[in-house]
């Protein structure tokens, strides 16, 4: 190591600390690691080292006042082999490429709704879809998560493919099983193992295979409906992004931007993963929540009702009038801890942290969970307690150290939507109906982690709150 590398726990020859790491819950042992070596501190997975940093101190330190330090990913033969070929996508490429392609993803969600406001308009009415579904449900206990899925990937199908899907499509069912598997592996220890021991793990049977086999499905996916596209497409009309997209690769012949049809396929299965696995199961644990406190449930309601009543859909200009709604959303984001460890990053140049030198070419993961769950910053960091967010008059309070959609030059570009997502979801579904499930002992918080927190599957009832006819019998 080089002098003033960060500290960490003693590892073995060849494999490192990879006996180590806690495989069903790897963010809780690195949270718990840095009360032993400190905010800075290093794991190695065969050769390879990581530097994670801890708090929300010193995150903000790397991400927001050193941003330039840390705003490039760092190599990855997984990510190498799923992406196989040049390209890189949104999420994993670097330099001008990327910041071309991030402009240019975020300048097309802005046409395609954010500003005009029609994509309030298609999250109000895909919410229609949603309840519909859910009260076909006729009062049996059903697991939310199916409905929840396709409801938020239809937003991004408007966005990336402009049309939806119904919710028994088989395709659309196909690519979300992929998706799941994707985001559940990208973030498991196999994809650690893949990572610090690429040549013995290409030869090896085992689950990370799944992921190659995922994103080569969902690729596929991908490359239809852009031959779809490109048999009807209208320069002067351009309907998504990919259009959008294909419009800008006939200008962009000669420039090496990232206008290739190549990466454009890996944009859309960025968007997709990015956008619609995070969402959905925010929404999932929202409900889990509010089932497992129901008193917190009941308030939302009586806000709602008074807010926005029930007669008319909810607007995002109605947030400004439902402070608690707003600070149990923000807890449900705290306490989900959607994204547990943040995309990498790789050190720039040699940078002094917390005291010690992160080399130039080092890999740098900052742990969104030790942010979110910091004592320093929460009140009560392992509760639930939307007061997290609230002033001693009710009103709604930001916090710094809430960073769920991480900071800096790389944080989020779907922030804006995410959020005119959950509140619009969130809203029309506790509008509409009451939430409750069999046995409230048995909804876990834990979750099963993978590159998301996903929920262990629950059951629950919804009982329509309009007609005041239980849709369920049994809630
Ligand atoms: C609750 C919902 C969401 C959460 C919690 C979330 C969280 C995150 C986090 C933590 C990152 C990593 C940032 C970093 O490396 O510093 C990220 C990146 C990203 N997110 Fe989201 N996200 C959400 C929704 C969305 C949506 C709806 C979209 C799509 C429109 C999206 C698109 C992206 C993309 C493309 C990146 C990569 C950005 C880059 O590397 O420049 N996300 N998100």
């Amino acid at each position: 190591d080089p002098p003033n590398f960060p500290p960490g726990p003693p590892a073995l020859p060849f494999f490192g600390n990879i006996f180590s790491i806690e495989a069903k819950q790897p963010h809780i042992y690195l949270t718990k690691l840095a009360e032993v070596y400190g905010n800075v501190f290093c794991i190695r997975l065969g050769r390879h080292k990581t530097v994670f940093i801890s708090g929300w101190k010193m995150v903000k330190e790397a991400l927001v006042i050193q941003a330039e330090n840390f705003v490039d990913r760092p190599y990855s033969p997984m990510v190498t082999r799923i992406y196989s070929g040049n390209s890189r996508g949104l999420f994993f490429s670097n330099g001008k490429v990327w910041r071309r392609q991030r402009r240019f993803a975020m300048a097309t969600l802005r046409t395609f709704g954010m500003a005009k406001g029609s994509m309030e308009e298609n999250i109000c009415q895909e919410s229609r879809h949603l309840q519909e579904a859910m009260e076909k449900e006729e009062g049996k206990a059903f697991d939310p998560m199916q409905l929840l899925n396709s409801a938020v990937s239809n937003i991004i199908c408007q966005i990336v493919f402009g049309r939806r899907f119904d919710y028994s499509d088989q395709d659309l069912r196909r690519m979300l099983k992929d998706l799941t598997d994707m985001a559940y592996l990208e973030g498991s220890i196999w994809a650690l193992l893949y990572d610090a021991f690429p040549v013995l793990m290409r030869h090896l049977p085992g689950p990370h295979n799944g992921i190659f086999s995922s994103s080569r499905s969902l690729k596929a996916s991908i490359r239809k409906e852009i031959e779809r596209h490109k048999l009807d497409l209208d320069p002067s009309n351009p309907r998504d992004y990919i259009d959008n997209f294909l419009i800008e690769e006939k200008h962009n012949r000669k420039q090496d931007m990232g206008f290739v049809e190549e990466n454009l396929v890996l944009c859309c299965l960025d968007l997709f993963l990015a956008g619609s696995e995070t969402t959905s199961k925010t929404l999932q644990w929202g409900l889990l929540y509010l089932i497992k406190y129901p008193h917190i449930q009941d308030k939302v309601q009586e806000e709602i009702d008074r807010a926005v009543g029930q007669n008319r859909p909810p607007t995002v200009a109605d947030r400004s009038n439902m402070p608690y709604t707003d600070a149990v959303i923000h807890e449900i984001q705290r306490m989900g801890n959607i994204v547990p460890l943040n995309g990498l990053r790789m050190a720039a140049r040699d940078t002094v942290l917390g005291g010690y030198v992160i080399p130039k070419g080092a890999t740098v993961m900052p742990n969104l969970t030790s942010v979110l769950f910091d004592k320093n910053e929460w009140e009560t960091p392992d509760s639930f307690n939307p007061k997290h967010f609230l002033d001693d008059h009710g009103r709604f309070i930001k916090k710094e150290a809430f960073l769920p959609f991480s900071a800096g030059k790389r944080a989020c570009l779907g922030e804006g939507l995410a959020k005119m997502e959950l509140f619009l979801f969130f809203v029309t579904l506790f509008q509409r109906f009451h939430f409750s499930t069999l046995d409230v002992a048995e909804l876990r918080t834990e979750g099963i982690t993978g590159a998301t927190r996903t929920p262990y599957p629950f059951k629950i009832f919804a009982r329509s709150r309009f007609d005041l006819q239980p849709l369920c019998n049994a809630a």
